[in-house]
């Protein structure tokens, strides 16, 4: 049985007046138990979020980190610095970084190292750009992403990490993936997963989609068969619509 899981990224958004605002509505909602609910507010909020969050049934995850684990790199955080603050997973990959931050493969590759090193959970976003798809060349491209950036990882790092298909053309536009493109594309990732791997394995691994996921059409495409979840951005930043994604989730 594969994790369902609903992750919150809210990006470069929340300040703490407004990171308690949400906290204080999102504590008073009751959460359905088979689904591992996450957020991942900004480094700035992340403490006060896992702090306020104790007792409650949600996990707090860290946005991005350095693939060092210490040193010279001003502006950046360590996976021991996430970790001292109760932030055991971490968002890597994900395709403003890639874009805005220049994280490549081999980039990538070096921080999934170093968070298996430190312990950490990762989901792991993947996702083409408008262009690749119009020339066919998804698959190929996802293929690429998982090949460079985390299938040298040994067998038993898998139970650590999720991932996240992210087609690029589908976040924050409005426009997302069918479920029908959605659950093709989760088919082959966890296909190939297992080519490089094994169906045990392949069958364990959650794959949540992110982009542009609302409230109304979160069931459609939380009920494919290998779409085990989602990373919502810009619907997570409110508790109400936040929940809807949540209570979307009825496989
Ligand atoms: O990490 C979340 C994704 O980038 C999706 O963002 P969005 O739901 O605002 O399209």
């Amino acid at each position: 049985m594969r994790k369902k899981i609903v992750a919150g990224n809210w990006k470069m958004n929340n300040d703490i007046a407004e990171t308690e605002m949400f906290l204080v509505d999102l504590k008073k909602q009751v959460f359905p138990e088979n689904i591992v609910i996450m957020i991942a507010p900004p480094f700035t909020s992340l403490n006060h979020a896992f702090n306020s969050l104790r007792e409650h049934p949600v996990t707090v995850a860290g946005q991005n980190m350095h693939q060092s684990n210490e040193g010279a790199f001003t502006g950046e955080i360590s996976a021991k610095m996430l970790k001292s603050i109760g932030a055991n997973t971490v968002i890597l990959g994900h395709s403003e970084r890639r874009a805005y931050f220049m994280e490549d493969n081999a980039t990538l590759a070096e921080k999934v190292n170093t968070a298996l090193e430190n312990e950490m959970t990762i989901i792991f976003c993947i996702g083409e750009e408008l262009e690749d798809r119009k020339n066919g060349k998804h698959f190929e491209l996802i293929k690429t992403q998982l090949t460079e950036g985390i299938f040298h990882v040994s067998d038993e790092s898998w139970q650590n990490i999720i991932i996240a298909y992210e087609p690029v053309w589908a976040i924050g536009t409005g426009e997302t993936a069918s479920p029908e493109q959605a659950q093709e594309m989760h088919k082959f990732i966890r296909k190939t997963i297992a080519e490089n791997y094994s169906k045990e394995i392949a069958d364990k691994v959650s794959i949540l989609y992110g982009g542009s996921v609302k409230p109304d059409n979160a069931a459609e495409i939380f009920e494919q068969t290998d779409v085990d979840g989602g990373l919502i951005g810009g619907a997570s930043l409110k508790v109400e619509s936040f929940m809807k994604i949540i209570n979307a989730f009825k496989k």
